[in-house]
């Protein structure tokens, strides 16, 4: 492993160079006129996976995406697949990560143009995608060129599965996993599943994680006037969707982030004792919530509340109004038709039907007492259910070895309060254990401004990724 280690840190210009390219491919799933670079973003996965000497890599197209409103269907970015080994005598992991990202733009509050990466002399990588998750899919790729460059064999066939949808839903994904998963299917033969698409939980200490949450997001429509009205003239006249939309969508959540959607809680899991011992035993405080959200805005100072908080309890947060004036000014219109945008992030034993039937009910309800002649439609764009491994299996006693290796500390085991709906997809299908394995910092900002990862979590991050793959090699699977 020396030889791997070594490589790993000698080459650290070249993979910095490499995140540079791949960050500058502005590929945003969520934007139908970037999908053309979620397609490019694919092909250059594609060409470094064929240059390192990847077999049966392909394209996986998975047709098209589901659009409202009569839009004209766009096509989904292909699935990249890719083999490397292919030795019956070694194990195989196959590992999972996402090459499309949020959306980003400077007007936002970036320092600097999202789609560059910039080096900063902190050691910080500033760039969408950079920790969620380009960074961490590309180590992968760049843990095999460093067992090459050493001339080392890798010690376990890996397959690959990177996606382009993640940031908008994984459509399309789930029936992939299912058919790959049958005997003969790509993914036949996989002993063990690893993803690097998480954070640790705060800024020093690295984790391994076991649970997420669910997301189900939904969509509100409120529709009134047949175009948009000037508040002069129709002010005071006609009921107007926005002042709809606002109260509905004040219905949903307190301030203090319960959510006011009844019957929510009821399938909630309750909390054990052990769980209880278990968040004594975590490395963090209210310090790494103020310092990751350059605020003091946690609700609550008491670490077990704030780990629940993210892990365990369901949250509901408001994203947005599409069709709202959002613009700097003051345009004094009165908007035909507004869409507000909401997500519940899940947990067990919550099931994502019933959610929907939940919120419609409610929502139905707190409209009736509007007495408005709008009309309503809420829809749930996309859902995924929330997900916990068995942490008594060989393939995170390897992982927790490899951290102690890299990182000379034994991680903590943690659930995140993000969501990768596919984790559950892959452990059910597969029926085999899946870990996640995560590169950045809690502060790295995903989905935020100023996305970072810090040059140290990239270099170390890679080397954990090949001492991981080595341990599972070494794994007793007894
Ligand atoms: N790194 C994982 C991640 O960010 N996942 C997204 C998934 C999602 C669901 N709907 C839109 N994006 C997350 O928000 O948790
Ligand atoms: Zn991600
Ligand atoms: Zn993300």
């Amino acid at each position: 492993m020396e030889a791997v280690k070594n490589a790993v840190h000698e080459n650290a210009t070249l993979w910095i160079a490499r995140l540079a390219e791949a960050v500058a491919i502005p590929s945003v799933s969520g934007e139908r006129e970037r999908r053309p670079e979620v397609v490019r973003m694919g092909r250059w996965l594609v060409a470094h996976m064929q240059r390192l000497g990847f077999t049966d890599v392909v394209e996986r197209d998975i047709g098209e995406q589901t659009v409202a409103d009569g839009a004209a269907p766009l096509p989904l970015p292909p699935v990249v697949l890719g083999t490397y080994g292919t030795d019956p005598a070694k194990k195989t992991v196959l590992v999972y990560g996402h090459y499309d990202v949020q959306p980003a733009a400077k007007e936002d509050g970036w320092a600097t143009d999202p789609f560059q990466l910039v080096e900063q002399a902190d050691g910080r990588l500033v760039g969408r995608g950079a920790s969620d998750d380009k960074g961490p899919l590309m180590g992968w790729l760049w843990a095999i060129e460093a067992h090459q460059k050493a001339g080392v064999a890798l010690p376990v066939n890996l397959k690959c599965c990177f996606e382009g949808m993640e940031e908008s839903g994984s459509e399309g994904l789930d029936a992939l996993i299912a058919a790959e998963a049958q005997a003969g299917g790509y993914f036949d033969g996989v002993d063990a599943v690893c993803i690097s698409d998480n954070y640790w939980l705060g800024t020093t200490k690295p984790c391994l994680t076991y649970g997420l949450r669910g997301v189900s997001y939904f969509n509100l429509t409120v529709r009134g006037p047949a175009r948009d009205l000037h508040s002069g003239v129709f002010g005071g006249t006609v009921h107007e969707p926005m002042t709809d939309l606002v109260r509905l969508m004040s219905t949903l959540v307190d301030p203090q982030g319960k959510i006011l959607v009844p019957g929510i809680y009821d399938t909630v899991a309750p909390v054990t004792d052990a769980e209880r011992e278990l968040y004594k035993t975590i490395e963090f405080s209210v310090g790494d919530i103020n310092n990751a959200t350059g605020s003091e805005s946690a609700l609550t100072s008491d670490k077990a509340q704030l780990l629940m908080g993210r892990w365990r309890n369901p949250s509901l947060s408001l994203h947005g109004i599409e069709g709202a004036f959002a613009t700097p000014g003051s345009k004094t219109v009165i908007p035909a038709k507004v869409i507000g945008k909401f997500s519940i992030r899940t947990v067990p034993h919550q099931d994502p039907d019933e959610i929907t039937r939940l919120v419609k009910a409610h929502v139905a309800a707190e409209f009736a007492k509007l007495e408005s002649t709008n009309t309503i439609a809420v829809a749930c764009d996309h859902a995924g259910k929330s997900w916990v491994a068995d942490i008594n299996h060989w393939n995170f006693t390897a992982a927790i070895k490899a951290v102690k290796t890299v990182f000379g500390v034994t991680p903590d085991l943690t659930r995140e309060g993000g969501s990768i709906p596919v984790t559950l997809t892959f452990q059910e299908a597969l029926n085999k254990n899946v870990l996640l394995l995560p590169m950045g910092r809690g502060d790295d900002g995903a989905h935020s401004t100023n996305e970072k990862l810090d040059r140290d979590n990239y270099l170390r991050g890679i080397e954990l990724m090949a001492t991981y793959l080595h341990e599972i090699a070494a794994a007793s699977t007894a």
